[in-house]
């Protein structure tokens, strides 16, 4: 049984870098947000949310990143702490930055889309000066997301967080997370996500984030050929997730698991990668057989995706079991 090593010397278990906005979701179902008129509000960003969720779960949890020096700013702060995140690596914009905000759009259980407003954003203020050795120093794994490598300086920060995780055998996880709108374009946008995911362990996306990565290569579609190619860098683990058809992921040593999915009540469809990230984590660092993790991460996801927000929603262990009681996974055929 494949599974992947932690350090255990450490005081904290997963420390995100990156985003930390606001979600705004809409509370009028199954319509246009043209219609919409009112939002209810709560921490969101990819990386944020899957600390969120990681903490949930149990995980001694922290993270890297920069707020607004503003109400959503402090309240950021305020729900990270109750939520029993460490805030040390979190620092407060002095430029008039504000937070980036995530409007979500639910027109029906399968068309949803969400509209980012991302000028000016705190997030992508964060600088090389702000990450701290000793910080990242003290965690057994690091979550680096995509959209953090958009722009300078931020770009910078994440990069040196990864060399500080190579150099004191912190295991580094990439969750893709691309957000197009963050980038000006494509191109760039594959150049930076390579350069990072060659210094990763465990890399998380979906097919079409891997297709966006790959247009250099053209590997579009094959699954095999996308785990190979990380496999010949620092990865031990590639994950690929394939929305309602479930996910597929690769070891180094050659073994590949599938995880279908738990059918559910679809509110929204966004939330679903930050549940299974988390708890897939959750599972890798519990030393779980891969099948099992990918399993939790998506009874997890199921459970995210049923409500109405992605970081409230994060589920406890607890809830993810009796959920696992009574729902019985779908395997693609
Ligand atoms: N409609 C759905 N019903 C149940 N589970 C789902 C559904 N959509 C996604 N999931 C679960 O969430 C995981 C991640 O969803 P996916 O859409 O692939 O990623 P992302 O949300 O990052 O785009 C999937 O691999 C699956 O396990
Ligand atoms: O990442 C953002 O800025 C938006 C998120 O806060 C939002 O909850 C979302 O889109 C979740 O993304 P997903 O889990 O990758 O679907």
């Amino acid at each position: 049984m494949y599974h992947l090593d932690f350090r255990s010397d450490r005081s904290m278990d997963l420390v995100g870098i990156g985003r930390l906005c606001i979600d705004l979701n809409a509370d009028q179902f199954n319509r246009p947000m043209e219609e919409t008129t009112s939002f209810t509000k709560y921490v969101g960003g990819s990386p944020a949310n899957i600390a969120i969720g990681a903490a949930r779960l149990g995980l001694k949890s922290g993270f890297i990143g920069k707020v607004s020096d503003d109400q959503m700013g402090r309240y950021i702060q305020k729900y990270l702490k109750e939520n029993q995140i460490d805030v040390n690596g979190v620092s407060v914009d002095d430029t008039g930055a504000v937070t980036g905000l995530a409007f979500t759009e639910i027109k029906s259980p399968e068309d949803c889309s969400i509209l980012m407003y991302r000028d000016n954003v705190a997030d992508l203020k964060l600088n090389p000066s702000n990450v701290s050795e000793e910080y990242i120093q003290q965690t057994k794994a690091l979550l680096i997301s995509g959209t953090a490598l958009a722009a300078s300086p931020s770009r910078e920060a994440v990069f040196l967080a990864l060399d500080y995780a190579k150099k004191h055998e912190v295991t580094v996880i990439f969750d893709l997370d691309y957000r197009a709108y963050t980038w000006k374009n494509e191109q760039e946008t594959a150049v930076y996500y390579n350069l990072a995911a060659e210094k990763c362990d465990v890399i998380i996306g979906t097919r079409e984030e891997f297709d966006m990565m790959e247009q250099f290569e053209n590997y579009s579609q094959d699954d095999h050929r996308t785990a190979k190619k990380w496999f010949g860098y620092c990865a031990e683990i590639v994950v690929i997730k394939h929305g309602s058809e479930g996910s597929i992921a690769y070891t180094k040593d050659g073994q590949s698991e599938r995880s279908g999915i738990f059918p559910t009540k679809v509110l929204k469809t966004f939330g679903a990668g930050d549940a299974y990230a988390s708890s897939f984590i959750y599972g890798l660092m519990n030393g779980w057989e891969l099948k099992k993790a990918m399993e939790f991460g998506s009874a997890s996801a199921s459970i995210v995706i049923s409500k109405h927000s992605c970081s409230d929603a994060m589920p406890t262990v607890a809830e993810i079991n009796e959920f696992l009681q009574t729902a019985s996974i779908s395997e693609k055929q």
